[in-house]
């Protein structure tokens, strides 16, 4: 059994984790921010990520009904407005459709889902299977992966915009607040576990619970990889490069 960790070696050890699982690494994410895909692609990750965008708001209410104070509650209840929208303001799963709009996919048929990769859904609903069936404190820590977010999608934004002409600001305005929302989210986070971690099992567990996630965000990678870019891969009812194309150009696509 490992010895208690002091609150900063804890700390220290999950951001370590963070640069050597974190989605920032797998092979995918190079190619897509260093403009060595194509744009199908392109597509086939953003219409993926559709999923995962989806099912944020359903897992966050998980966690919620778990949460047991009023300021728990007002904390958490954020992350699912940030995507779930409000009136006054766009939501995250409206953003990534503009996105999946920008880069020509047919609407209806990203938000049905059905072409989606096996490993998109398993990735994804283990995700929502976790915070369920796990402690609390696990379905906190494995939101923690939101500490390195900021860095890649800086870096993703940037090398998407510098190198595919298909690819606007507007297509990736989902990127724009994720940084401060990430930030302010993941700030919370790491202190509730740093500070509800009081075992070594309990601290085990936050660094478990990190690796996990790291695997849903790399297999989710792994997927696109096996399916779009290594040819003869492609699963029978994924979606098909060159079908379900956007009938009218979006402005974003223009
Ligand atoms: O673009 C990215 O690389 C990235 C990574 C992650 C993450 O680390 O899980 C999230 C997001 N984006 C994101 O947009 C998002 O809303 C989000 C929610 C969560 C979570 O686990 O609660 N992670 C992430």
């Amino acid at each position: 059994m490992m010895d208690m960790m002091s609150r900063s070696d804890l700390e220290a050890a999950l951001r370590e984790i963070g640069k050597t699982r974190y989605h920032s690494n797998h092979p995918f994410q190079m190619m897509l921010q260093e403009g060595r895909l194509s744009r199908d692609q392109v597509q086939a990750w953003a219409l993926n990520r559709y999923y995962y965008q989806s099912m944020i708001p359903v897992k966050d209410s998980f966690i919620l009904a778990r949460l047991g104070t009023v300021e728990m509650r007002q904390e958490w209840r954020e992350r699912i407005i940030d995507h779930d929208g409000s009136p006054e303001e766009r939501g995250g799963i409206v953003k990534w459709v503009a996105l999946t709009d920008g880069v020509g996919l047919d609407r209806d048929y990203v938000m049905s889902g059905e072409g989606i990769l096996p490993g998109t859904r398993f990735a994804v609903d283990a995700y929502v299977h976790f915070v369920r069936e796990r402690s609390l404190l696990e379905a906190i820590a494995s939101s923690l992966t939101e500490l390195f977010s900021p860095n890649v999608i800086g870096i993703r934004t940037k090398g998407m915009l510098e190198h595919y002409d298909f690819i606007s600001r507007e297509t990736l305005a989902y990127f724009d607040k994720r940084p401060v929302q990430a930030k302010r989210d993941s700030d919370f986070a790491l202190n509730y576990c740093l500070e509800n971690a009081t075992t070594p099992k309990e601290q085990l567990a936050v660094i478990d619970a990190l690796k996990f996630k790291c695997q849903v965000l790399w297999a989710q990678l792994d997927a696109l990889m096996h399916a779009y870019v290594e040819p003869g891969n492609l699963p029978f009812d994924a979606w098909k490069p060159g079908t379900m194309l956007a009938s009218q150009p979006s402005q974003a696509a223009e």
